[in-house]
């Protein structure tokens, strides 16, 4: 199971929630990254942990003010990208440009969506990875593997009907072992994090129950 950890815009610090998930990922073996906001990629990727980049603009090199580009987040350091995360909402265009610009930079991919008919949408589009996450549940610490659970099989049900290859993450409250199981379960391989991880005491113990169970 990968676990991407999104530090959204979270007033934590980013380099030893980096650290804390390098340490537990060589530890374990388990697949972990961290998405730190674009100013910390820099930082976050220079600990060793896996680091993506929130959000990438399909725009290229040029008149583009406050663009974010899969250039400039890859030679931070970052190795993929979330696209359209529900708390960044883009049109079909840019999201498909913006995976075309992450595409040819080596970028990986994970495009979010709400539910399983934005996850066929998204899957079309041929990402990495889909990721489907409930908006209200997201940040309620009632994981969607337990609150939702037909929301995840129908998005793994929809992601394999357009695009087989193509594995669906899913997110919102997810913050223990048995929450990363019980979306294994459901089809998933991988999850979407936030708050868990970000408004942890202890980030690498949270990391550590997270990644305890598969
Ligand atoms: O990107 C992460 C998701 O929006 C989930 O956030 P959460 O873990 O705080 O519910």
């Amino acid at each position: 199971m990968f676990v991407l950890v999104n530090l959204k815009a979270y007033p934590c610090d980013a380099e030893r929630v980096a650290r804390a998930a390098a340490t537990v990922a060589d530890d374990t073996g388990a697949r972990i990254a961290v998405a730190p906001q674009a100013a910390h990629l820099e930082s976050v990727a220079a600990t060793g942990v896996e680091t993506w980049a929130q959000h990438v603009s399909g725009a290229g090199h040029g008149s583009h003010t406050g663009s974010t580009l899969a250039a400039a987040v890859a030679d931070a350091g970052a190795t993929g990208t979330l696209l359209n995360h529900s708390e960044k909402r883009l049109r079909l265009a840019d999201v498909d440009a913006g995976l075309r610009a992450a595409e040819d930079t080596g970028l990986e991919t994970v495009v979010c969506a709400n539910n399983p008919r934005q996850i066929a949408a998204a899957a079309t589009l041929g990402p990495d990875m889909v990721a489907v996450e409930p908006p209200e549940l997201i940040g309620s610490g009632t994981p969607v593997s337990r609150a939702d659970p037909d929301v995840v099989r129908e998005a793994v049900a929809a992601a394999d009907e357009v695009n087989p290859p193509v594995p669906v993450l899913c997110g919102a409250g997810i913050s223990t072992g048995a929450d990363v199981e019980a979306a294994a379960d459901l089809g998933t391989e991988g999850v979407l994090l936030a708050s868990g991880v970000a408004k942890a005491d202890d980030p690498e113990s949270v990391l550590r129950d997270l990644v305890s169970e598969v």
